[in-house]
């Protein structure tokens, strides 16, 4: 297990008779992404904090190791390891991207030439050349996160914690912070991430877990937990009600909409599944005007798993590991 960068077993925290983490078990490799996903006030930035060593462990927590040092008996150690990016951005407002870079070399103890050096390749890199000599607060939201993230790399941390990296940035942004990220792990860095948009655990982790009511609902690949729900459907839309009613006829089992005028016909969306339904349409004559075809997407699963409505009725779910 040597080759964990992150790994917490049994991980507790409550604030007074509040429990935000229920014993949660997290396993990162290193050179990996993992996302920790959940609704707003799941506990993530709470996991995030307690493994970046700015909380303690509440009373109960297992061992956690980070970079391969003990969390608690070497916490030193684990912060000369990672870096970590904040929802709220670290960055100064009042003094230059160039600045704020230089700052935080300093707060490495970064020789003065090296902190020089590490700020501009860093600039460069993230694309703030241009900007590196304007005060941060002129910057887009984009920008600010590109240089909250090349100031969290001054140390050049293996293992970066992303709070929430992208919220609030428009698509454009985002999807540049996904091939920062990506660029990162290619370099051989560990991240672990926390979002609430599934596209974006999709897109980036090798892993993800859903937090939910203190625990893991589900953890495993994106395929992985795509395949705990079902909802793989193909979505047959009419406009004339004698063409909706004979198709309901021919498709025995098919769930009816009769408002809409659509049926429903679970599939795993296959072609041979989709050709099935055709041959079945064609037979009986009937045209539909519309057909889709659905595959269960990560929103399904985050619904599925995180109904606010079972934290009532079942106050310790069971978790689902997918392998
Ligand atoms: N210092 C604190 N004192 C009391 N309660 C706290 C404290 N910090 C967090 N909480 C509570 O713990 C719960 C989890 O908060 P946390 O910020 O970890 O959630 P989150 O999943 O990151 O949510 P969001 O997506 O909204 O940031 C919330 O109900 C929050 O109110």
């Amino acid at each position: 297990m040597t080759d964990l960068a992150i790994a917490a077993s049994g991980l507790r925290k409550s604030y007074g008779t509040k429990t935000v983490l229920d014993g949660i078990d997290i396993a990162v490799p290193a050179g990996t992404v993992f996302a920790l996903l959940g609704p707003n006030g799941a506990g993530k930035t709470t996991a995030v904090n307690i493994l970046s060593t700015l909380i303690s462990p509440g009373a109960g927590s297992g061992p956690v190791r980070v970079g391969g040092h003990d969390l608690v008996a070497a916490p030193q150690a684990v912060r000369g390891s990672i870096g970590v990016t904040g929802q709220f951005s670290a960055v100064d407002g009042l003094i230059t991207g160039t600045e704020n870079m230089l700052l935080m070399a300093d707060l490495h103890r970064l020789p003065k030439a090296e902190g020089r050096r590490a700020a501009a390749e860093l600039l460069e890199r993230f694309d703030l050349v241009e900007a590196a000599d304007k005060p941060a607060s002129t910057y887009s939201g984009g920008m600010k996160r590109r240089l909250d993230i090349a100031m969290t790399l001054v140390g050049d941390p293996r293992i970066i914690f992303l709070d929430e990296p992208t919220t609030g940035l428009d698509p454009r942004s985002r999807h540049t912070m996904w091939q920062i990220i990506r660029g990162l792990v290619a370099g051989g860095v560990t991240v672990f991430l926390t979002t609430q948009y599934l596209e974006e655990a999709d897109q980036l982790a090798d892993r993800i877990a859903v937090l939910h009511g203190g625990r893991i609902a589900a953890e495993g690949t994106a395929a992985e937990l795509k395949r705990l729900v079902p909802g793989g459907h193909v979505l047959l839309r009419f406009s004339e009600p004698q063409a909706y009613e004979a198709a309901a006829a021919a498709l025995r089992g098919a769930g009816r909409d009769d408002e809409s005028l659509s049926l429903q016909i679970a599939s795993g969306g296959s072609q041979r599944e989709l050709r099935a339904v055709l041959d079945e349409l064609d037979a009986a004559g009937i045209e539909a005007d519309e057909l889709t075809v659905h595959t269960p997407d990560l929103d399904d699963v985050f619904f599925a798993l995180t109904d606010p409505a079972d934290l009532a009725a079942v106050p310790h779910q069971t978790k689902e590991t997918v392998r």
